[in-house]
């Protein structure tokens, strides 16, 4: 029986739903709307897109978007001007720097230090990174939040499960191997040190792939009935010359091995697009004293 599909567009369509529902009264009651500010620097095509698909969900439910797009020659000083300004700009519940910066010129780390923690969207800031590792509230992650929205929504248990991770950055796989273990699962975080990854993914019950490898996660390497998660990205080339869009597992033989899996597209990067918006929208909230 092939896996049932983590059908991240259905689930992000139904947050959308919801939060213009919320968006709306929040907006009437306080006079403004919700703001997200996403800083761009250079013209990474795939860091085009994910700002557009950005743009296109705010104003699906009704939140401002301040996008403000920087050549490669940016410097650090503008940058961190730019986030200082936005931390006092009454219209801004959010911001979030697009990752990685292009050139050895700017410091990112030192970007996100800048941000006030209570409009840091992406949950990067090490104020809230802090706060996960301490299990206390605060703004999450949202590739990471977005995945373990997965879960809960297709009623999928954590408590008990072996799970691995593979991957390690802050961005994605450090965050998701602790949100899991906060959900107690028994967790794994391998990497490009682990030798013999296969012996390792085969012990799990989930297994979460964030490399950013097309073809990384075999059939082999899957023990029956396990959960795959897909974080991987890849673009790979066509003969139109347009490109296709791939995560790190083989999906077409990891299917009729896993019980769950989600797919690239329409899986967890539908998520995290609905997951930045939530998070404006959880700011915009506790700044206004709402929750
Ligand atoms: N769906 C979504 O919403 C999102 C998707 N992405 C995608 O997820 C992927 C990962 O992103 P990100 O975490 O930022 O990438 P990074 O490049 O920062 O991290 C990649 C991780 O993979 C590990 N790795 C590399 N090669 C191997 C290997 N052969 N075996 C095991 N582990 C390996 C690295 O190990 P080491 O630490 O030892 O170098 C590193 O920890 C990318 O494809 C990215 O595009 C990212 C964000 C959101
Ligand atoms: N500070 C920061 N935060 C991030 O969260 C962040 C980042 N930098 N840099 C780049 C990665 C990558 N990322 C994606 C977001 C949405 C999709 C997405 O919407 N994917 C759609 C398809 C998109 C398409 O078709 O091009 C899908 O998987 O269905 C993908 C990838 C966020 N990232
Ligand atoms: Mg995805």
């Amino acid at each position: 029986m092939p896996a049932q599909l983590l059908d991240g567009k259905v689930l992000s369509q139904r947050m959308y739903a919801a939060m213009t529902t919320q968006v709306q009264e929040l907006t009437t009651k306080y006079g403004r709307p919700p703001g997200l500010a996403v800083l761009m620097v250079g013209d990474n095509p795939a860091s085009a897109a994910y700002v557009r698909n950005k743009e296109r969900a705010c104003e699906r439910v009704g939140i401002a978007s301040f996008g403000t797009h920087f050549p490669t020659d940016v410097t650090q000083a503008e940058l961190e001007q730019t986030i200082q300004a936005l931390n006092t700009d009454d219209r801004v519940d959010g911001i979030l720097v697009q990752l990685p910066l292009p050139g050895n010129h700017l410091d990112g780390t030192a970007l996100l230090l800048k941000i006030d923690p209570s409009k840091d969207a992406d949950g990067l800031h090490p104020d809230n990174l802090g706060r996960l590792m301490r299990g206390e509230p605060g703004l999450r992650s949202c590739t990471p939040n977005g995945v373990m929205e997965m879960l809960k929504a297709y009623d999928i248990a954590v408590a008990g499960k072996k799970a691995v991770v593979i991957g390690r950055s802050i961005l994605v796989g450090k965050p998701i191997a602790l949100m899991l273990l906060a959900e107690n699962a028994t967790v794994t975080i391998a990497h490009s040190r682990t030798p013999d990854l296969a012996t390792v993914t085969q012990e799990a019950d989930i297994v979460v792939a964030a490399v950013g490898r097309p073809n990384l996660v075999t059939a082999d390497m899957v023990k029956p009935g396990a959960v795959v998660i897909d974080v991987g990205i890849n673009r790979i080339p066509t003969e139109s010359g347009k490109g296709r869009l791939v995560g790190d597992v083989d999906f077409a033989a990891v299917e009729s091995i896993a019980s769950y899996i989600t797919p690239v597209p329409g899986g967890v990067g539908q998520m995290t697009v609905a997951m930045l918006l939530h998070n404006t929208v959880l700011s915009y909230s506790r700044r206004l004293g709402e929750t």
